[in-house]
């Protein structure tokens, strides 16, 4: 298997720019199969989870086709199965979220369970709860869940927790049901607004996306539509971490920072600089940073995605930190990896206390999930001698071309086949 290497590199400079967002354009591959039309997806990251939910789709009869790399055309006119099954699901989780839109189109969906993973046990009731209100019968067995409906009606659901991919797959049961459906409660990540979007060019009519409460008015029929998603802001979160690590000079550009917020005002704190500069953040840091608490949230907090890799920044911080993860129980795989690289944390419970060193050491590590791999990456840059990065089928799952972007900006990584996956 392949591995990335780093040795401690100079402060980043230069500029990278941002892919699309993959936790948009997952949902947004699957809210095509709702489409008896063409439709063209633009800025779609090149990465390993975009070909699994590709393949899904193909699975399923639609025509998928990549015209250049960041660009994909579907045609879901032909729709003729109706199951999602385990290889496939096993390898993305996402892959869950066709569940939807077979239920709204076919009126019916057969989808291996999707299972937990590394960060937690991540159960799929939500999802259920929101299907059987709007009318759908639900099965459980031989590891598939079975979803039926001769009619889909629209329904007010209220989600225990603001469940981002609840929030994602009602909404795409919802849009061809009769009447409306109202989600409380609902998840209010930028990516719901792009997914939202994207069904209201088809043909839609979603309201609300963004807030708590989204209005779905259920229409007949989806058309084609064309559409650029939005960049990736755990991607962006992840280069400007790089900067602030390295004491750099890093414009990360094609941003959204509204969507950055939380992550904006948080390395602000720690006395990173931050300015808007066309449509990128530029990002100066000297020195090692101030300590700072968080705490991860549904958006608008500050997101579990970034947890890893604030730790690795908080682990060269100027004094003691602490990190709280609310959103999943077991997301602290990279603990263990960054204490070999001579970090200092504990782990009570759900927090983390890490006190910030002077110098970090290389050494082999794992990727344990994506998170967890840039920020072992992100360590990397800053420790004395060569850091190995094993398991980085991970971290391809999540960032494109990420030692080729920080080597553009100056960092000292590259990937290295191994024997095994050169022979
Ligand atoms: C492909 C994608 O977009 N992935 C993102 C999505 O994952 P995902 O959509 O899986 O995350 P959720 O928001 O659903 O999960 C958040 C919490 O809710 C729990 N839960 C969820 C569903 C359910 O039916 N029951 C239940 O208890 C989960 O176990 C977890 O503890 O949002 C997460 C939270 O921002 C991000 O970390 C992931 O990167
Ligand atoms: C947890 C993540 O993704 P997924 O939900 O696809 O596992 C992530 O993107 O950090």
């Amino acid at each position: 298997m392949a591995k990335i290497v780093v040795e401690k590199s100079q402060p980043l400079k230069g500029t990278v720019r941002v892919s699309g967002a993959k936790n948009s354009v997952l949902p947004i591959l699957a809210a095509s199969l709702l489409a008896t039309e063409k439709c063209i997806l633009e800025d779609v990251p090149p990465l390993r989870d975009v070909d699994v939910i590709c393949e899904v789709l193909t699975s399923l009869g639609a025509d998928v086709k990549r015209i250049n790399r960041e660009q994909i055309e579907i045609m879901s006119n032909q729709i003729d199965n109706f199951e999602a099954p385990y290889e496939l699901v096993r390898k993305m989780r996402a892959s869950f979220l066709v569940m939807g839109p077979l239920l709204a189109r076919m009126g019916k969906a057969r989808i291996s369970m999707p299972g937990g993973c590394a960060i937690g046990t991540r159960p799929i009731d939500l999802h259920l709860k929101g299907f059987k209100a709007l009318g759908a019968e639900i099965t459980l067995g031989h590891g598939f869940v079975e979803a039926k409906a001769d009619k889909l009606i629209g329904s007010k659901i209220y989600l225990d927790f603001p469940s981002v991919g609840a929030t994602e797959n009602i909404m795409m049961a919802a849009v061809l049901a009769e009447g409306q459906t109202i989600i409380e409660n609902a998840a209010e990540e930028p990516e719901i607004t792009d997914l939202a979007n994207f069904l209201n060019e088809m043909g839609a009519q979603i309201k609300g996306a963004g807030t708590d409460t989204i209005k779905i008015m259920g229409v007949e029929k989806m058309v084609g539509a064309t559409h650029t998603v939005i960049p990736d802001r755990v991607e962006a979160g992840t280069y400007m971490v790089a900067a602030a690590m390295t004491g750099g000079n890093v414009l990360v550009d094609n941003v959204e920072a509204e969507h950055l917020k939380p992550v904006i005002a948080k390395l602000r704190e720690m006395d990173v600089e931050i300015f808007e500069e066309g449509n990128g953040l530029r990002v100066i840091a000297s020195g090692r940073p101030k300590p700072a608490d968080i705490k991860t949230l549904p958006y608008p907090g500050f997101p579990t995605d970034m947890q890893a890799q604030f730790m690795a920044l908080l682990s060269i911080a100027k004094g003691t930190s602490v990190v709280i993860e609310t959103v999943f129980e077991n997301r602290f795989m990279h603990v263990s990896e960054l204490k070999r690289m001579g970090v200092d944390i504990k782990i009570e419970g759900r927090s983390a206390i890490i006190e910030g060193q002077e110098k970090l050491t290389g050494a082999p590590v794992k990727a344990t999930d994506l998170r967890a791999g840039a920020a072992l990456i992100l360590a990397g840059l800053v420790s004395e001698g060569r850091t190995e990065v094993t398991n980085i089928e991970h971290i391809e799952r999540g960032y494109v071309d990420i030692e080729k972007k920080l080597r553009g900006l100056g960092a000292n990584i590259y990937r290295e086949e191994s024997q095994d996956s050169q022979k």
